[in-house]
């Protein structure tokens, strides 16, 4: 068995040139076939609101929601380090609540970590969950909780005020002690600028090439979720296609009678059909 990805692993990563690999995943299944594959990290999106729920934005994720698909996850991973999205609303009330949502996610889902998005305004969260002993992931730039302010899905920190906030904020949290920040939808030069400027590796989704790691929601790069497609999407393979055809090639042969055959089927002795016959 290869060595378990830790904390520890996505800063010894950056020290040492390696690039970290990390893959959304929401259920049992899922989760075994990534870590077998050996991607480094799991990130137990609030994305689920739109690939498993079919919600338009990830607003409506709850709590509870993230918690029963992580702890489907954590059945499933044996090396990989679990990360859990802490959804909107669960750690802007409180630091109190924060902790204890933070906490529900460890503790009952079995992640090892949480992910928050946002800088400045929530750097006291990020604090007192790391003086509990719970590791933080830091997100910048699009922070899809904030899509009722940003107005949508948008690349963010194009203007030099904007970059300088996120640049700020990525300091502000590698001095909190995030072990990773995620940097999503930001242009690649202010991306690459942050990596260079923060010890913490940068984990990055449509932020291009210089950062210390990539993340993309797996039904997405599987061709498995085809609601909106970003553009820094890429499709590995075709998952959906596949799907659609073999699922055509069942009720095909369902309705002419070829599925199932003789070996699908279960026996009985001559003895026992002739008494239920009689
Ligand atoms: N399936 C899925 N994949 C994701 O990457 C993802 C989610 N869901 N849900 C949460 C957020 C939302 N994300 C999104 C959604 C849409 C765009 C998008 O359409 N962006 C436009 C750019 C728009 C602009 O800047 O003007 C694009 O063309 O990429 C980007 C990120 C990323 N995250
Ligand atoms: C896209 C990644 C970074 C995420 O936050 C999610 O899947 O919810
Ligand atoms: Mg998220």
């Amino acid at each position: 068995m290869k060595e378990k990805f830790t904390t520890a692993s996505f800063l010894k990563a950056k020290a040492e040139g390696r690039k970290i690999t990390m893959l959304t995943a929401y259920d049992y299944s899922t989760a075994k076939l990534l870590d077998e594959a050996g991607v480094d990290s799991i990130l137990v999106g609030d994305s689920l609101g739109m690939v498993m729920l079919g919600y338009e934005n990830t607003i409506k994720v709850t709590i509870e929601d993230i918690i029963h698909h992580t702890k489907a996850v954590s059945r499933g991973v044996n090396r990989a380090l679990i990360i859990a999205d802490m959804p909107f609303l669960s750690y802007h009330v409180s630091v109190e609540d924060t902790i204890r949502n933070a906490g529900r996610l460890i503790k009952e889902g079995g992640a090892h970590a949480v992910k928050l998005e946002g800088g400045e305004n929530i750097i006291e969260k990020v604090k007192a969950l790391i003086d509990a002993q719970i590791p933080v992931c830091g997100h910048l730039g699009l922070t899809p909780q904030s899509v009722n302010m940003l107005g949508g899905f948008k690349v963010q920190g194009k203007s030099v005020e904007k970059a300088k906030k996120i640049i700020e904020d990525a300091i502000l949290l590698e001095k909190a002690g995030v072990f990773a920040i995620v940097l999503e939808a930001v242009p690649e030069p202010l991306a690459k600028i942050i990596t260079e400027k923060v010890s913490v590796p940068t984990i990055g989704i449509g932020a291009g090439r210089y950062c210390d790691g990539q993340v993309l929601v797996s039904q997405d790069m599987l061709g498995m979720f085809s609601d909106f497609t970003p553009k820094f999407v890429k499709r590995f393979r075709d998952l959906g296609k596949e799907i659609r055809e073999g699922v055509k090639e069942y009720i095909k042969e369902v309705q002419e009678g070829k599925f199932p055959e003789e070996k699908h089927t279960f026996k009985m002795s001559q003895e026992i059909i002739d008494k239920l016959k009689a």
